[in-house]
């Protein structure tokens, strides 16, 4: 095995699947120090993880190198397409990753909001909503885990759609609980620094990103329509701020950093006419180009 290959796992995932105290804490070990670069050799001798036959056979742990960047990267997936469609609530995300669900070739990863909905029995989802200066911490902690875990499960397609990104989990959700004064300082700024790590240390790459935009009023109507419990309480102002960071984000560009181009679709159609213009972007999407 080379100095500069490991396998690391897959963080959360091998905690739980593994269920060795020595493994969690070796894995731990591994990827923290292989991210300060320390010779990966005593890394893998020290571990008490699975060997590397067993590591393949299992499919749970991730191989990945450092790129030119210094990043950790996945190895053997540079060549698939990574497509993030982005957008407000009930702006018909799921809908169209549905749509392209049937299409051959085309792997599709939803939100994990049943993780959110759901973690050992707790919901800090709906806990988030009914009190978000106590609570906004635990779900975006949370948020952004489950998401870094999507991005870096294994691509078993040459495209990828997944819904959302560890981007707009920090740049939408998070900033709008900090700006609109619902998330203490000390909060933000943990999140932030996790953040920073793990996109200044870890490759996730995206593509392109598709951007349904649509009315917050149309997303108003949609989400009282789809009637998921936690969401009854969200007025439409809570709608309007999500919709003004996205355009700041992904329209006007002046907020932060975009991290692929943009195609946008406007999502305020009927469902009929929403198809419609899925396939007149299909081509588009499925190159990964917004042009
Ligand atoms: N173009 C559309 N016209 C009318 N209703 C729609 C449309 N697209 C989706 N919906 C409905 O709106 C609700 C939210 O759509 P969904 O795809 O779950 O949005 P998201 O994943 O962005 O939250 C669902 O009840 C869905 O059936
Ligand atoms: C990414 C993210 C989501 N949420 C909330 C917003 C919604 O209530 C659900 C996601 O539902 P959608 O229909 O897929 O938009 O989760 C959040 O509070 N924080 C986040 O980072």
């Amino acid at each position: 095995m080379s100095f500069n290959s490991l396998y690391i796992n897959n963080l959360w995932r091998s905690a739980t699947r593994l269920s060795s105290h020595a493994a969690v804490t070796s894995a731990r070990l591994v990827a923290v120090r292989s991210a300060r670069r320390e010779p990966i050799a005593t890394i893998y001798s020290t571990s008490q993880l699975l060997t590397e036959a067993e590591t393949k056979k299992s499919g749970y742990l991730t191989m990945l190198s450092y790129s030119s960047q210094g990043k950790l990267v996945r190895n053997g997936e540079e060549k698939k397409l990574v497509i993030c469609i982005e957008g407000n609530i009930a702006s018909g995300k799921t809908t169209c990753l549905e749509y392209f669900s049937k299409t051959s070739n085309i792997e599709v990863l939803t939100e994990p909001v049943s993780k959110w909905r759901n973690v050992r029995g707790h919901n800090p989802l709906g806990l988030m909503y009914q009190d978000p200066t106590r609570w906004g911490i635990t779900l975006q902690t949370y948020v952004q885990l489950t998401m870094l875990d999507r991005h870096l499960s294994t691509i078993s397609a040459p495209v990828r759609m997944m819904e959302r990104s560890i981007y707009s989990a920090k740049y939408i959700f998070v900033e709008n609980l900090y700006r609109s004064g619902k998330m203490p300082e000390v909060d933000f700024a943990v999140l932030s620094e996790w953040f920073e790590w793990i996109t200044q240390n870890i490759a996730i790459p995206v593509d392109l990103i598709v951007y349904l935009q649509s009315s917050p009023q149309t997303c108003h109507e949609r989400l009282r329509e789809r009637c998921r419990e936690e969401e009854n309480i969200i007025p439409l102002e809570y709608l309007e701020a999500i919709h003004h960071l996205y355009e700041d984000w992904l329209i006007k560009k002046t907020s932060f950093n975009v991290p692929a181009p943009v195609l946008v679709i406007s999502a305020d159609d009927d469902l009929q006419k929403m198809l419609h213009q899925y396939e007149e972007n299909r081509e588009k999407i499925l190159a990964g180009s917004n042009v």
